[in-house]
């Protein structure tokens, strides 16, 4: 079985109380990073860039955003689809975050509450892990 893959640039995005975002873009049950497709001609960075902007119409700057690394695993809404993503650190200094384009949900997860969402597989096992390492360190 051939598996096409999807490459994306997505965002473990924070607050300054340590609250992680996900999205749910319509027609999707799963809440999952902010991000998507890199497009030909352009880096993960620059894509992400324009995601956001796009999802969530933030402008950020180069000291916001840091490279955490890369992953690989099943995509979600689409069959016999991988996801390769560059997955970037984006630190937010505002909570008044609303979903634009393709999105219909903007949610901070923290502590009390993550536990409630159906989380992409991406999400699940690259952020997740990194995120309750960074609150157990807070
Ligand atoms: N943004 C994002 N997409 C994910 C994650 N996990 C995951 O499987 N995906 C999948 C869902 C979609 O099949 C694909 C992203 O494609 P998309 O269609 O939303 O990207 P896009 O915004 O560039 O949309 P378009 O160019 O097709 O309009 O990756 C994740 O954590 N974040």
């Amino acid at each position: 079985m051939t598996l096409k893959t999807i490459h994306l640039a997505s965002a473990l995005v924070i607050n300054s109380d340590n609250e992680m975002l996900v999205v749910r873009k319509k027609g999707s049950t799963y809440y999952m990073m902010a991000g998507g497709k890199i497009q030909t001609n352009e880096s993960a960075k620059e894509a992400l860039f324009r995601e956001i902007k796009e999802e969530l119409d933030l402008d950020l700057n180069n000291e916001q955003i840091s490279y955490l690394g890369s992953h690989q695993t099943t995509a979600v809404n689409e069959a016999k689809t991988l996801v390769s993503a560059d997955i970037f650190l984006i630190r937010l200094t505002t909570k008044s975050v609303k979903p634009h384009a393709e999105l219909e949900e903007v949610i901070w997860l923290n502590q009390m509450n993550y536990t409630s969402y159906q989380l992409a597989h991406l999400l699940k096992e690259f952020s997740l892990p990194r995120w309750l390492k960074m609150k157990k360190e807070e």
